[in-house]
């Protein structure tokens, strides 16, 4: 789905993606992880072969109409530039297939309305909805797409907690159906519960990969994110309770 190899990538003068190596596969959710400035949005967007990179990233080789069969992206930029209705905009997600007025892309669009709850919404202009309603609506447009890979960056920043879970659960089981997911997040708690993976990424570089209980570690959580936290292993997964920063540590 995903193949990262030594990507890197240097803006204004310093590396800001140094040598990433990442081959993400069909029926995982991977939560993209680090602190503000890490790297995070600088590696999507490399993968996708939005910004120029050195390395090799499956995605970035392939054509525009080729890459948008292969994954949606949901961008952190939330800016909605046109006052059209929420189902036309949800319905852009499928303007890179052949017949975008299909029955089956009429389908494809009424799931994505369904799976992020817009029905109330659909005929409201997507300009004058809420941070979070303009959220839903976003995910429902890459979800529209039906791609094997959705690369989202932030996706449920400003949702409230049951539309956090809500869309976390949407992501978990794309995953289980077959479909890939990565997504930065900064929510560590409900990255621990819900992903498959988790790729923790310092100053531009891997720190860590594995599965949330090997990642999610007192040590990484030092060095990485300057916090300790409470971590155990409750019925759902883990549970993380953030409980102070590190003082004085050169992160
Ligand atoms: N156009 C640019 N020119 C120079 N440096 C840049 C540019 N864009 C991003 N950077 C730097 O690259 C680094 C990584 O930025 P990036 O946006 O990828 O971080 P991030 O992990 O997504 O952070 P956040 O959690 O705050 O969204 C930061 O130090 C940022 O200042």
């Amino acid at each position: 789905m995903l193949e990262l190899r030594a990507l890197s990538l240097d803006r204004g003068g310093q590396a800001v993606l140094d040598g990433i190596d990442l081959s993400i596969g069909a029926g995982e959710f991977v939560g993209l992880l680090g602190p503000n400035g890490a790297g995070k949005t600088t590696l999507l967007r490399a993968a996708l072969g939005l910004l120029p990179a050195r390395g090799h990233s499956s995605l970035a080789r392939l054509s525009v109409r080729e890459r948008a069969r292969a994954a949606a992206y949901m961008p952190q930029g939330r800016e909605i530039a046109w006052p059209m209705p929420v189902e036309a905009l949800v319905a852009l997600g499928r303007i890179a297939h052949p017949h975008s007025a299909s029955a089956e892309d009429r389908a494809a669009i009424e799931r994505a309305i369904a799976a992020l709850h817009l029905s109330p919404l659909r005929h409201r202009r997507a300009t004058e909805l809420s941070g979070g309603e303009q959220a839903r609506t976003l995910i429902a447009r890459a979800l529209a797409q039906e791609t094997p890979l959705l690369i989202a960056d932030e996706p449920i920043a400003g949702l409230d907690p049951a539309a956090q879970i809500d869309a976390m659960r949407l992501f978990s089981r794309l995953a289980d159906r077959g479909h890939a997911v990565l997504a930065s997040l900064h929510d560590l708690g409900l990255a621990a519960r819900h992903c498959t993976r988790l790729v923790m990424l310092h100053q531009g570089r891997i720190a860590a990969d594995g599965p949330p209980q090997a990642v999610l570690t007192a040590e990484n959580l030092a060095r990485v994110f300057g916090i300790t936290a409470h971590l155990a292993q409750g019925p759902g997964g883990i549970l993380f309770q953030p409980l102070g920063t590190i003082e004085g540590e050169d992160r």
